[in-house]
């Protein structure tokens, strides 16, 4: 569980997050939407301690990470897995190097432990054997996907942050890696959290959704819920979504 507490964050005076104060459950998908610049990558950031925040504070677990040193910091960043916006793979190692590269660089595994490790979480993500010495470029971007998330979980960590993990993806291979990654957040019980534009997400993965709206809590409640909300900046956010995405259908 990472829990947030009344958590503000300004650039040069100008404040971006305010009184931000919510709970992400372990072992569920928990969504972070909102419209582009009401602050969604920097609570995703501050959460990770990229930025330091003015106030308030950030548990994981039972370690308030804004109370804990550098040293100790280190330590717990080995817990969370990253998915980034675009896979952000290597594109000069194989997949499976890719993969292996946190065990090379964070665990003093043995040549075949890393090997079993690096088989393990790309059978996990679907990937069969044939493509594991190929390179990012020359696999379609839905494997890219799967790869980057396989690279996530190689440490086993305890917490999973995805930033726009559809980015750039078919609605249909979209929800193949909403699925995926909600199957994995159950099997390994992660604390996952997720920062996306998609409404179909929302509806098919958002267990817990915050919605943030300029630098507040606009609202919080589950994919069900979403759907009865009477909030009207939600409501104006869902439907700018729904064109968003009808234009998108109509042009291709
Ligand atoms: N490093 C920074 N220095 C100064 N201002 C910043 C910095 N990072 C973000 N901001 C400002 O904070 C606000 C929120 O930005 P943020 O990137 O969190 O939005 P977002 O909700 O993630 O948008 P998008 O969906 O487009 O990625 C914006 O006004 C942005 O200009």
């Amino acid at each position: 569980m990472i829990e947030v507490k009344n958590i503000y964050k300004s650039f040069d005076g100008v404040p971006i997050l305010k009184n931000i104060s919510t709970v992400f459950e372990q072992g569920k998908t928990n969504l972070i939407i909102g419209k582009s610049g009401s602050g969604k990558t920097v609570l995703l950031k501050s959460i990770l301690g990229l930025y330091e925040i003015d106030k308030g504070e950030i548990w994981y677990n039972k370690r308030n990470l804004v109370a804990t040193p550098e040293k100790e910091r280190k330590k717990m960043r080995r817990e969370i897995g990253m998915v980034f916006q675009g896979g952000a793979l290597f594109d000069s190692l194989s997949v499976q190097a890719n993969v292996r590269f946190p065990l090379d660089m964070f665990t003093k595994m043995s040549a075949k432990e890393k090997q079993n490790r690096v088989e393990f979480c790309l059978e996990h993500v679907n990937i069969e054997p044939t493509k594991f010495h190929l390179h990012p470029s020359e696999i379609s971007g839905g494997m890219q996907k799967r790869v980057a998330i396989a690279r996530a979980i190689s440490l086993n960590p305890k917490y999973l942050f995805c930033d726009e993990p559809n980015s750039g993806l078919d609605p249909e291979t979209s929800t193949v890696i909403d699925k995926l990654i909600q199957s994995l957040t159950k099997e390994f019980q992660m604390t996952t959290i997720i920062n996306t534009h998609d409404m179909n997400s929302v509806i098919e993965i958002g267990e817990s959704v915050l919605f943030i709206a300029e630098g507040e809590v606009g609202w919080q409640g589950t994919n069900k819920e979403i759907l009865q909300t009477q909030n009207e900046k939600l409501n104006d956010f869902i439907f700018a979504n729904k064109l968003y995405a009808q234009m998108r259908r109509e042009k291709s």
